[in-house]
């Protein structure tokens, strides 16, 4: 007869997903895996990539080796360890990708193929981010609703444009339980950027708080949707959890606010009053950036399954300097 903390054990086993998420040690990965570990328990919950974690991450919980081209050892990661979710955020962002096409070709669209092939066989439910840049130029900008012309102009926005649609296409032709948010440029103070348009909105509170200057590499009036982290992981926990009927879309819009270069370094300039920005523009970056949504419209997700974010310019601002400052003190402090 089973006692009572085994029941306990078993029902907490049974209730919970188990989690793999690929390309986990990007700017976004580890601090899902935080989010996700503290709601279903630290074991349910394995981050992976092709890079060496650091050793806080490689203490923080289970971490495995997951290359997503390799097809054999992806699907053998999720039968061993009877995953139910899978959070698929490996990738080539923007600036990279128009860098290295044949790269992103390869992991953005060849590695989707496996995870979607992957997780209808095994009836996960999978989550895959798009972004701003699966809009181009000829789609609607001020603002972008859901439904649109998306015809992008990187093959970053490309790949991320056929993730929609074959996510789509999985999920009505063979019942896959697809999810997809459409992420703006994600601002965090813990993680780096990894190669993309919106890395500015980043690298200008490290570079302001260390040098109290800052050379942009977008014009001024570049206004693009942004959104604070943690907005951004909560959305994709919450979405997750949603029933499928809520669900009348398989891919939404998440917003929470724009601004431009100028907007932010205003915003800054109330704490930082010395900070001084010079502009750089890089012509590549900034046709990206002119070619993107510089508001997005969220309804849907708002109806839907009650998206609500929580962080605008001012909150955003207080919150990475008052990181940044802290952690830059206890680093000198050791
Ligand atoms: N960070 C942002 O502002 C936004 C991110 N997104 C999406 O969210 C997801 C996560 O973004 P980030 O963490 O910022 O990306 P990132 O570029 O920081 O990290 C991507 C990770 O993928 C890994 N990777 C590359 N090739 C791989 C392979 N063959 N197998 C396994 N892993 C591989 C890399 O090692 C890296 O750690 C991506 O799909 C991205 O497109 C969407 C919109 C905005
Ligand atoms: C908005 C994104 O998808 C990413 N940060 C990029 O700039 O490429």
């Amino acid at each position: 007869m089973l006692i009572l903390g085994e029941l306990l054990l078993l029902c907490t086993d049974t209730e919970h997903p188990k989690i793999l998420i690929t390309g986990g040690l990007g700017q976004l990965g580890v601090g899902l895996a935080k989010l996700l570990r503290r709601k279903f328990g630290k074991n349910n919950v394995i981050l992976s990539d092709i890079r060496k974690p650091p050793n806080h991450v490689y203490h923080d919980g289970p971490f495995i080796f997951s290359d997503i081209l390799d097809s054999k050892n992806l699907r053998e990661i999720v039968v061993n360890n009877n995953i139910s979710w899978l959070i698929h955020y490996s990738a080539v962002l923007s600036a990279v990708g128009e860098n290295n096409v044949a790269l992103a070709k390869e992991v953005n669209i060849t590695g989707l193929h496996n995870i979607l092939d992957i997780a209808t066989d095994h009836g996960l439910r999978v989550f895959v981010p798009s972004t701003i840049g699966a809009f181009g130029p000829s789609s609607p900008r001020n603002p972008t609703p859901e439904l649109c012309v998306q015809r992008p102009r990187t093959i970053y926005g490309v790949s991320k444009v056929h993730a929609e649609l074959m996510g789509e296409y999985y999920h009505h032709r063979y019942g896959l339980d697809f999810r997809c948010l459409r992420y703006p440029g994600i601002i965090s103070a813990n993680s780096n950027p990894g190669g993309g348009t919106t890395d500015y909105a980043v690298q200008i509170f490290h570079t302001a708080v260390k040098t109290g200057c800052f050379e942009c590499n977008l014009r001024s009036d570049t206004l693009l949707p942004m959104m604070y982290i943690d907005d951004c992981l909560r959305a994709t926990l919450e979405f997750m959890e949603a029933p499928a009927d809520s669900l009348l879309s398989r891919t939404y819009n998440i917003s929470a606010m724009s601004f431009t270069p100028h907007d932010l370094v205003q915003e800054m300039q109330k704490v930082l009053p010395e900070l001084k920005v010079t502009y750089n523009v890089d012509p590549v970056l900034q046709a990206i950036a002119d070619g993107w949504p510089m508001v997005l419209e969220d309804i849907a997700a708002r109806r839907d399954w009650g998206w609500k974010h929580e962080f605008d310019l001012s909150e955003l601002v207080q919150t990475m300097l008052t990181h940044i400052t802290t952690s830059n003190q206890r680093a000198q402090a050791n």
